[in-house]
């Protein structure tokens, strides 16, 4: 049996705003298994970004229970949350979040320079490896501006790779890239996720969670869906499906 990573127990979420409190999230609970790939949808507003930002632990819920292998998180000091955020997540984003006079390798060393652990030819190595990962090691020398978009997020996901997480957080990480592209991207978290990696993936595209395992349909704080995806299309697969591009 796969192990538990992620236990969330009645987990609420307020924000309150002058007179009013809005409840971002109303006592949600699940567990994710090693090696899962979970997709998190629901309208604008819907509380998914509050729920990332609790799982990435970027924020601490109003109530309830949130622990990371067995460990509860609200028990932890500031430093210990930082050094599980940087050592056990990976981070993706919509809008890349790359340094921009900065090489694509450069980037993706970034986040080793907090582990005092890994030397400089340790650094480099590892960042060389996460470039060949996606696919960029002829671009590694090139700064975000002389990138595409799917290539900026191909850096950005050889930088969430590099301290080997044990799991990966993408908040609408396709939000900013045509199809052909999104779809590249797709099989490329396909892969890692074969490779082991658990992934939760937040999009507003149905076509994007086709290619999970289980998907979490939030609306107004609740759940209102947590299922396995019975048919999960293969990225490379669909991408083959489109029609070529033109030059
Ligand atoms: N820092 C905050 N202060 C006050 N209210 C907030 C804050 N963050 C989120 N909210 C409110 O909580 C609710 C859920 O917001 P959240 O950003 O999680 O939704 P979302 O599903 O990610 O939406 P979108 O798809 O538009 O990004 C919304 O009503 C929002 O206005």
């Amino acid at each position: 049996m796969s192990k538990e990573i992620i236990k969330i127990e009645d987990l609420t979420r307020e924000f309150i705003m002058g007179a009013e409190t809005v409840r971002a999230l109303r006592g949600i609970s699940f567990t994710i298994n090693e090696g899962e790939f979970v997709t998190i949808m629901g309208s604008s507003g819907s509380g998914k970004s509050t729920l990332l930002n609790i799982l990435g632990c970027l924020d601490q819920p109003t109530s309830g229970i949130y622990e990371i292998d067995g460990v509860k998180m609200k028990d932890l000091s500031k430093n210990q949350l930082a050094t599980i955020r940087n050592e056990k997540i990976g981070f993706i984003f919509q809008s890349y979040n790359l340094l921009a006079r900065t090489s694509a390798l450069e980037n993706v060393e970034l986040p080793l320079f907090y582990n005092s652990k890994v030397s400089s030819e340790e650094r480099r190595e590892r960042a060389i490896k996460a470039i060949e990962m996606v696919g960029l090691k002829d671009r590694m020398d090139h700064t975000p501006s002389q990138l595409s978009g799917g290539q900026q997020q191909r850096v950005a996901i050889a930088r969430s790779l590099v301290n080997n997480p044990v799991m990966i957080l993408a908040d609408e990480a396709t939000g900013n890239l045509d199809t052909r592209t999104a779809y590249e991207i797709m099989s490329i978290f396909q892969e890692l996720n074969k490779q082991g990696i658990t992934i939760i993936f937040v999009t507003h595209e149905p076509d994007i969670a086709t290619f999970s395992n289980r998907t979490i349909v939030l609306k107004d704080g609740n759940i209102i869906q947590d299922k396995l995806n019975q048919k999960v299309q293969s990225a490379s697969a669909e991408l083959a499906k489109l029609p070529k591009e033109e030059h």
